[in-house]
């Protein structure tokens, strides 16, 4: 029903949200989204506390939603199903499957995390735990799982609500990140160029002792007058 439902909406061209699974701060914390006034469709929100979370994650989520109380941070809900929905690159009856990656494992497994953004400072940070599924060397988090929610942070820092793409990330990868621990990803907007946002970016172990990896990356807005794009 959901689903029926979602592709119908899609093919209205109803929906829109930004890329990389999260969308705009939500003005409160409840774990549904209110899409169609006219005929509701609710997404369920990740980026709330579930039982595969653990203690150090919740930690820092309980410290990062107390910061979230004067306004100056906010929680970035993120959804599963909607990804691009105005897209016209996939065949209509394809749009029901799209998922956005990651989100697409169940509780635990892939990529467990919670964004918080503070509009002032253009600060975006993500609390990161990565499962099992993510595994690269024996016991360690893959470097692609690492630079996939790098480049997500980051381009939430450097936009929110508008299209970017990312055009350059450069990673360097300082410490293997063991799997099952919960790396904080501070990422910082210092420089707007015109249509460039030029992003940096750090990962840090839950003390701020261990620097995994330290980032830049440019992202680009997309010029709606070239048809590419
Ligand atoms: C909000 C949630 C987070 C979002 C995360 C999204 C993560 C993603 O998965 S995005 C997918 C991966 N990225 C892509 O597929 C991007 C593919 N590339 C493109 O589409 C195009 O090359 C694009 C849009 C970046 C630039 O194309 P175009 O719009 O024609 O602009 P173009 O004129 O070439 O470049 C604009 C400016 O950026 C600069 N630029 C573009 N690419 C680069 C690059 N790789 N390195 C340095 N500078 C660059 C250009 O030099 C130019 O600078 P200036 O304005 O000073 O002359």
């Amino acid at each position: 029903m959901l689903r029926s439902c979602l592709a119908r909406l899609r093919t209205l061209g109803a929906l829109r949200g930004p890329r990389g699974g999260a969308r705009p701060p939500a003005t409160d914390t409840g774990p549904a989204l209110r899409l169609f006034s006219s005929e509701e469709v609710i997404l369920k929100d990740y980026s709330v506390p579930n039982p595969s979370w653990s203690k150090d994650l919740r930690l820092l989520y309980d410290q990062y939603m107390k910061k979230c109380e004067d306004g100056s941070w906010k929680r970035l809900p993120s959804y599963r199903d909607v990804a691009h929905l105005d897209s016209k690159l996939i065949k209509e009856e394809q749009m029901p499957q799209a998922r956005i990656f990651i989100r697409s494992y169940e509780d635990g497994l892939g990529f467990e995390f919670v964004m918080f953004h503070n509009d002032v400072e253009k600060k975006t940070v993500c609390l990161f735990q990565g499962g099992p599924y993510l595994q690269g060397l024996s016991g360690w988090l893959h470097g692609g799982a690492m630079a996939t929610m790098i480049d997500i942070t980051s381009g939430m820092a450097a936009s929110i609500g508008e299209r970017i793409v990312t055009a350059n990330l450069n990673i360097d990868f300082k410490r293997p990140v063991p799997l099952y621990s919960v790396v904080v990803i501070n990422s910082q907007l210092y420089k707007a160029e015109g249509r460039k946002l030029f992003v940096s970016c750090d990962v840090r172990s839950v003390d701020g002792k261990t620097l995994y990896a330290e980032a830049t990356s440019l992202f680009v807005k997309l010029d709606p007058e070239k048809s590419s794009t």
